[in-house]
C-alpha cells in the first residue's frame, strides 16, 4: 500500500531559471562606440509600431509545417545584403518577380504547393569571417551590412553608427509596404505570369523556357475558367518576408507581446533564421530565438555533429511542433553526400518534425583569379542535386531551396551565360555573390523537373 501523503511526496528539484539572452555570448555584435546613443535609439525603435503581425507568422507557421511534413516546398531568396540604397519599386518588383517566376515553374511543372518567403525587407546585417578588412595597408573595421556601417572603405563610413538601425526599420517598413502592394494589388495575379516575363523572353533562353510553362499555366486557368472556377488563391500570392536575426539589440527592440496569446514574437520579420556563425548552443542568439512564437530557421554547415543538431531541436522545438523549426543545410556540393545523411537520420529517428531546406550558395563560395568573392552556378547545382538524392535515399522529404538571388541582371556566379571575365561587368552585390534571374530560373527547372514532378 502506497503511504506517502502530499506532504511527504519526494518533490522534483526546480528547474534552473533560463539565462537571459543578454546575459550569454552573442558572436557578430558591431561594436557600437557610443552606447548612449545605442540606447537612445533602442527606446525609439521599442516604441515603433510592429512590421508584420504575429497572425502572420503563425500563418506561415503552419505552412512550414506542411512543408515539414513533405506536403509543400519551401522556396526562400533574396539578395545576400540588402542596401539602402536599392528600396527602389524597381529593384523590389525585380525581385519579387524573380520569386513569383520561380514559384509558379516549382509549383505548375513540380506539382506541389510552394510556399515563397523572401530574404527581404530586414536582411541588412552580416556576419564576417573575419572583423576587419585590410586594402593597400589601411586596415578598417569590416562591412557588416547597412544596418551597421557603410560599404564605403573610409574611417567614417566603417564606423558602426546605431542611427542606421532606424534607418533598417524605415527601409524594412517601406519594403513591405511594396511587397504588400505589389502582391496584393493584383501584380501577383496567375494571369500575370506573362507580364513577369515579358522583358526576358527575347533576351534569355530561360525566359524562353519559361514562357513555355506561361503558356500552359494560362490553358489550365482558362479551362478552370470556363469550368466556373475561379479561385481567390490565383488572384494574389503570399510572399513572407525572413532575415537572419543577427544584431539582437534590433531584434529584441522589435519583439513585442502578442494581445491573443500573451507570447513574444519578433515582429521584425515573419520568419527568421539563426546563421552557421551564430548557432552555438550557449550563446545568446539560440537563447533569444528559443524565446520567440516566428518560426525558426537554423543554418547547418559540414561541421555540424548529429548531436549538435538534437540539442538544437530541444532548444528551439521543444514542443516539437512541425513548422516551428527549418534547418538551412548549407554544406558545400563536396560535403552535403557524406555529411548530411547522418543529421536527417538521427533527427528522423527522434520523432522531431522539423523542415529540411537547401541553401546552395554559402559551402560554394571561392575568390575568383580577378579577386571576385564568387560560385560556380555547376557547383549550386550539384549541392542541390545531392541534397535531394540524400532524402531520396533515405525517403525523406527534400523541404526546398534558399538561395542568394537578383532580380537584377548581374554577373557575380560564374555559369549559365556568365564567364568567369564577365564577373567584373556587373559585379554589384554588398557581400555574396548572388545568382541572376536567368540561373534562378534555371535552377527553379531543374528541382521542378528532375525531383518534384515525382
Ligand atoms: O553572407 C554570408 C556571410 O556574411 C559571408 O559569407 C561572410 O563573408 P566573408 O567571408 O567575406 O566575411
Ligand atoms: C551568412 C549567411 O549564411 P551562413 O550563416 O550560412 O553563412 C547568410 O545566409 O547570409
Amino acid at each position: 500500500m502506497n503511504t506517502q501523503t502530499a506532504d511527504t511526496l519526494p518533490t522534483l528539484p526546480a528547474a534552473a531559471p533560463r539565462p537571459h539572452w543578454r546575459s550569454l555570448p552573442a558572436a557578430q555584435q558591431p561594436d557600437w562606440p557610443d552606447p548612449e546613443a545605442l540606447r537612445a535609439t533602442l527606446s525609439e525603435l521599442e516604441s515603433y509600431p510592429p512590421l508584420v503581425f504575429a497572425g502572420e507568422c503563425d500563418q506561415l507557421r503552419d505552412k512550414l509545417a506542411a512543408v515539414a511534413r513533405g506536403e509543400a516546398f519551401l522556396l526562400q531568396g533574396g539578395d545576400c545584403a540588402e542596401s539602402f540604397a536599392a528600396v527602389g519599386a524597381d529593384q523590389i518588383r525585380n525581385k519579387l518577380k524573380t520569386l513569383l517566376q520561380m514559384g509558379a515553374v516549382l509549383t505548375y511543372a513540380g506539382s506541389v504547393p510552394v510556399v515563397k518567403v523572401g530574404r527581404i525587407a530586414g536582411q541588412y546585417s552580416k556576419p564576417r569571417s573575419k572583423p576587419t578588412e585590410t586594402r593597400d595597408g589601411v586596415t578598417l573595421p569590416a562591412y557588416r551590412g547597412d544596418s551597421v556601417n557603410g560599404f564605403e572603405f573610409t574611417e567614417e563610413s566603417r564606423r558602426p553608427d546605431p542611427e542606421r538601425l532606424k534607418r533598417m526599420y524605415q527601409a524594412s517598413a517601406a519594403t513591405l509596404n511594396l511587397v504588400r502592394s505589389f502582391t496584393g494589388g493584383g501584380y501577383a495575379d496567375l494571369r500575370q505570369v506573362h507580364a513577369w516575363n515579358q522583358d526576358f523572353v527575347k533576351t534569355s533562353r530561360s525566359g524562353q523556357r519559361y514562357e513555355t510553362v506561361a503558356r500552359e499555366i494560362d490553358r489550365a486557368l482558362n479551362f478552370m475558367h470556363a469550368c466556373g472556377a475561379d479561385p481567390a488563391q490565383m488572384h494574389s500570392a503570399e510572399v513572407y518576408a525572413s532575415h537572419e536575426a543577427l544584431i539582437l539589440d534590433y531584434e529584441a527592440a522589435l519583439t513585442r507581446t502578442d494581445e491573443r496569446t500573451g507570447q513574444p514574437y519578433d515582429l521584425s520579420g515573419h520568419m527568421v533564421w539563426i546563421g552557421e556563425r551564430t548557432r552555438q548552443l550557449d550563446g545568446a542568439h539560440v537563447e533569444f530565438c528559443s524565446r520567440i512564437r516566428n518560426p525558426i530557421g537554423v543554418k547547418i554547415g559540414p561541421k555540424a555533429t548529429p548531436d549538435e543538431v538534437l540539442a538544437l531541436i530541444d532548444r528551439l522545438d521543444e514542443d516539437r511542433e512541425p513548422g516551428r523549426l527549418t534547418f538551412i543545410v548549407r554544406m558545400g556540393a563536396g560535403h552535403v553526400r557524406d555529411r548530411l545523411p547522418a543529421l536527417v537520420e538521427k533527427v528522423t529517428a527522434s520523432g522531431a518534425q522539423v523542415g529540411w531546406v537547401c541553401d546552395p550558395m554559402h559551402g560554394n563560395t571561392f575568390e575568383a583569379p580577378s579577386g571576385h568573392k564568387t560560385r560556380r552556378f555547376d557547383d549550386v547545382l550539384d549541392e542541390v542535386k545531392g541534397f535531394f538524392e540524400v532524402h531520396q535515399g533515405l525517403g525523406t522529404h527534400a523541404g526546398g531551396i534558399h538561395v542568394e538571388l537578383t532580380g537584377d541582371d548581374v554577373t557575380e556566379c560564374v555559369g549559365g551565360e556568365v564567364y568567369a571575365d564577365d564577373l567584373r561587368q556587373r559585379y554589384e552585390t554588398f557581400c555574396d555573390p548572388r545568382l541572376n534571374r536567368s540561373q534562378s530560373l534555371d535552377l527553379a527547372f531543374l528541382v521542378a523537373e528532375t525531383y518534384l514532378d515525382r
